[in-house]
């Protein structure tokens, strides 16, 4: 995703999901006695959920936070918008890769990351580094994202088009892990035990989002799809207009006798798990096991 400017105007379910979930789990997020927590949030996009909606419900004298992002524009906007906070950072990570850096390693109190590991397809790698990055001892992550999205649908069936199959060939990549599993809490809580965490809750939440209008539906979809940069620009007018339509034959757009425009409806499952590292021993043990793994493999 690289459209930060609007992705920042168009990601209020984003928002609110994100709000509303930091404000429930900051009560039980285990917060350092000295106050002194250091934050790192994975997939922070523009910036504008962990600044505008996580950063001012922080404990005062947080030490710091930083924000991180698989795409270097990402992190070059939230810089931009951001960095006048003095205790803000700003830093390109990719969530999957195959060795975190080493200043990063056991230094954080608290993982977040809001509507990202959707995006990502090794989700097994993606958890072992959120371990990797949490303290030696304890430190908790709380990560939110999808498990479906009525989009998925949408990009499967226009990726099986004469139309635009060209543009699409790798569509599987960009759909979410989780989005066909019968049972996405189990499969999530099975990757957690696998890479360590012993102390966890997964909940998955049914939500709905109403997209008021046409133009802002397709707004908040072009803030997030990743097959428009490959079009022309009349391409791409074309491709939302198929996009409307497939939404449109899912029954997911009515109208709006108000403003003569459309209603969009998109029932959605999000995942929501917090845990916990386990203590110092345990981890240790965890990281050497896996250590003599990598070596065996
Ligand atoms: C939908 S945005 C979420 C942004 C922000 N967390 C929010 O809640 O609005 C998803 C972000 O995850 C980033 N992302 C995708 N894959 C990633 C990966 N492997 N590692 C880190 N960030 C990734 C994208 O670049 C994008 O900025
Ligand atoms: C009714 C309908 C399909 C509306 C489009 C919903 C939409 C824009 C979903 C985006 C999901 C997603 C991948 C969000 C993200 O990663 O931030």
């Amino acid at each position: 995703m690289n459209l930060a400017s609007l992705y920042h105007r168009a990601s209020a379910v984003q928002r609110r999901d994100s709000k509303q979930i930091f404000q429930e789990y900051i009560k039980v997020m285990k917060w350092r006695a000295d106050g002194r927590d250091t934050i790192i949030d994975i997939g922070s996009g523009s910036g504008n959920v962990l600044m505008d909606h996580i950063y001012p419900l922080l404990p005062p004298n947080f030490k710091a936070v930083l924000s991180t992002d698989i795409s270097a524009r990402m992190v070059e906007f939230a810089r931009q918008n951001y960095g006048y906070i003095k205790r803000a950072q700003f830093e390109v990570l990719d969530i999957a890769c195959a060795e975190l850096p080493h200043h990063l390693c056991n230094r954080f109190d608290h993982v977040t990351s809001f509507y990202c590991l959707h995006w990502v397809q090794d989700q097994k790698r993606a958890l072992q580094n959120i371990r990797q990055l949490l303290r030696v001892s304890g430190g908790d992550c709380l990560l939110v994202f999808l498990a479906n999205n009525p989009i998925y649908d949408v990009y499967l069936t226009l990726a099986k088009t004469q139309k635009w199959c060209d543009y699409m060939r790798d569509v599987q990549q960009f759909i979410s892990p989780l989005h066909s599993s019968s049972d996405p809490g189990a499969e999530f809580s099975k990757l957690l035990a696998e890479t360590g965490f012993v102390d966890y809750t997964v909940e998955i939440r049914n939500e709905i989002y109403v997209y008021d209008g046409t133009q802002n539906v397709k707004d908040n979809v072009k803030a997030i799809c990743p097959f428009l940069e490959r079009m022309s620009p009349a391409m791409q007018e074309d491709f939302l207009d198929d996009i409307v339509q497939c939404v449109a034959d899912m029954n997911l757009r009515e109208a709006d006798i108000n403003t003569k425009d459309f209603k969009f409806i998109a029932p959605y499952k999000l995942v929501v798990v917090y845990a916990r590292k386990p203590n110092e021993f345990l981890s240790t043990m965890i990281e050497e096991t896996e250590r003599v793994t990598k070596r065996l493999m």
